[in-house]
């Protein structure tokens, strides 16, 4: 059963095609890579699987539930990073943590244990306190990372989620992302870094200008010796 699925989903702004007819599975347990280069559609997907907006024609069902059609429950069970999306300026890098563990009904001492790992294990325990206006981006990010991932959800939309993290903070999250796959969870992630899809992704998507190129999994361009990048310029030149 996958956890994950699209039919025929688009999206058009004017006579601009930004996602055109995709349709595709993801199942339980995969870490799904949705690849393509800038404005080939993938934030438009993210943003349709988590009913921020809703589809021009076609569906999709997350767990089960239709985003366009119940947005909110969507959202209420998949953990989700937006693209370039901030903390709130006011609240503190605690604050808002206890702000999202309450709205994801996480209380007491949970709240405080599962807030506090996360401090931990991105090493940001130090900025607790600072307001996210005046955090780093990196460190944005990092609270991003740890609002999605606080209620463990059993799917994880997570649109460029490395891109302002440094190496050891990349290795670290790569690892994370690795291990909650592995353990049945499903993660679906959108980035144009292909070295970071080729060395953690399970499955993937290529997306150009808002169509399907490919879907395959990651071991079968290893096992026939062709480097992903190398199979994503000839697709997308191609094509
Ligand atoms: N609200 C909108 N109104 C008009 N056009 C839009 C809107 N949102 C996205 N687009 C257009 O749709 C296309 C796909 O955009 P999208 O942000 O989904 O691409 P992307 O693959 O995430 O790109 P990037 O890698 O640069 O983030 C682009 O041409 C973009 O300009």
């Amino acid at each position: 059963m996958p956890v994950i699925k699209t039919e025929k989903i688009a999206k058009e702004y004017g006579d601009l095609k930004a996602v055109d007819g995709v349709s595709l599975e993801v199942e339980k347990g995969s870490l799904f890579g949705l690849l393509g280069p800038n404005g080939s559609g993938k934030t438009t997907m993210i943003r349709m699987l988590t009913g921020q907006i809703k589809p021009s024609s076609g569906s999709a069902e997350v767990l089960g539930t239709d985003p366009a059609k119940e947005g909110i429950k969507v959202r209420e069970l998949v953990g989700i990073i937006p693209e370039q999306e901030t903390p709130p300026s006011f609240l503190t890098a605690g604050e808002y943590l206890s702000f999202v563990a309450k709205i994801r009904k996480i209380e007491g001492t949970e709240l405080e244990e599962k807030s506090d790992w996360w401090f931990d294990y991105l090493d940001f325990a130090d900025k607790k306190d600072v307001l996210c206006k005046d955090l780093s981006r990196g460190t944005r990010q990092k609270l991003m990372f740890a609002q999605a991932f606080l209620h463990e959800p059993e799917v994880a939309l997570i649109d460029e989620p490395l891109i302002n993290l440094d190496p050891v903070m990349q290795r670290k999250v790569k690892e994370f992302l690795k291990d909650y796959a592995a353990s049945g969870n499903t993660i679906f992630l959108s980035t144009h870094i292909l070295e970071i899809a080729e060395e953690i992704c399970t499955e993937f998507a290529i997306l150009h200008k808002g169509k399907l190129l490919h879907t395959g999994k990651t071991d079968e361009l290893k096992e026939k010796g062709v480097h992903l990048d190398d199979f994503f310029m000839e697709l997308v030149e191609r094509s």
